[in-house]
């Protein structure tokens, strides 16, 4: 069985952070790890309050995946502050594993901030080199690259710009956009449109999260990059299409087996699916 392990914060709330990524991880058929960053108190509405776990326990954690387990893929989420993000690229740099997806989170869907602005030039320096994959949605490509984004030039440019930072692919989501939902990757050599309709729902808590794990589990499995999103991106639009009306805000996705055996295709259960 392929073994995926997600660098992250804790949801409590289980709609987003390592509770998403586990979810998906078990969907898509890998052994699924989790090494917490940050202890996040939240919810489908609001963050609480944020506890990040020492530097040198984020390192023995990772340790005692690695010294132990072969890894396939790592998919890596919130790093809240420059200590956690060096703690992480120490570990990078020791065990060189392959298919890192690195999801640069800033803020949670409710905007409520999870990475200390203040930390932007350290995840650029520090971790965004570890990067076989960057999966920056548009405010948080705005922020990397330092323009703004208002169409698909705009998102194209930003890719580039992120790409000669240092990461192998650049994955520029189109979550935060008006019209359909188109995600634009970048390989340094080519660019891959991926698009699909936009779902008209609230119930987003996560999507970035469940979209960065399927794609470290689909690199795990041995897909090239370019198959590994498109099958992502199947897999997330269908787990929006069946999220879930819990909490009062932003509810979470919806993960499945055969959600993802079947792709769009699958029929709406009963239930309290959307
Ligand atoms: N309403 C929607 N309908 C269809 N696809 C969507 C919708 N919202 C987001 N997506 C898709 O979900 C994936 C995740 O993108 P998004 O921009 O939402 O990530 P994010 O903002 O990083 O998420 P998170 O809230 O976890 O931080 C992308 O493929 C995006 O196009
Ligand atoms: C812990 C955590 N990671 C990521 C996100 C972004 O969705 C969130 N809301 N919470």
């Amino acid at each position: 069985m392929k073994k995926v392990l997600s660098i992250a914060g804790s949801d409590c709330s289980g709609g987003a952070g390592i509770q998403a990524d586990l979810k998906t991880f078990s969907a898509h058929g890998v052994f699924g790890m989790s090494v917490i960053v940050s202890v996040v108190a939240e919810n489908t509405s609001r963050v609480i309050a944020i506890q990040d776990i020492t530097p040198d326990m984020i390192e023995k954690q990772i340790d005692a995946v690695f010294e132990d387990i072969e890894v396939d893929a790592v998919k890596i989420g919130m790093l809240s502050t420059e200590p956690c993000m060096k703690a992480v690229a120490k570990k990078l740099e020791q065990y060189k594993p392959n298919n890192v997806v690195i999801d640069p989170v800033m803020y949670a869907k409710n905007g409520c901030p999870l990475m200390d602005p203040n930390s932007i030039d350290a995840l650029i320096q520090v971790i965004l080199p570890y990067a076989d994959l960057l999966t920056p949605n548009i405010p948080e490509a705005e922020k990397i690259s330092n323009i703004e984004i208002i169409n698909t030039e705009d998102m194209k440019t930003a890719a580039k710009l992120i790409y000669d930072m240092g990461c192998k692919n650049v994955l520029v989501k189109g979550g935060h956009a008006i019209g359909d939902a188109l995600d634009i990757l970048y390989s340094g050599k080519e660019f891959y449109y991926f698009e699909s309709q936009r779902i008209d729902t609230q119930n987003t808590h996560g999507t970035g999260c469940t979209f960065s794990s399927a794609i470290a589990s689909n690199l795990a499995l041995g897909m090239t990059m370019p198959a590994a999103v498109d099958q992502a991106k199947e897999y997330i639009t269908t787990a929006i299409k069946h999220s879930l009306n819990i909490g009062k805000g932003n509810g979470p996705t919806h993960h499945f087996y055969d959600l993802y055996k079947n792709g769009l295709h699958i029929k709406k259960s009963e239930g309290d699916l959307c």
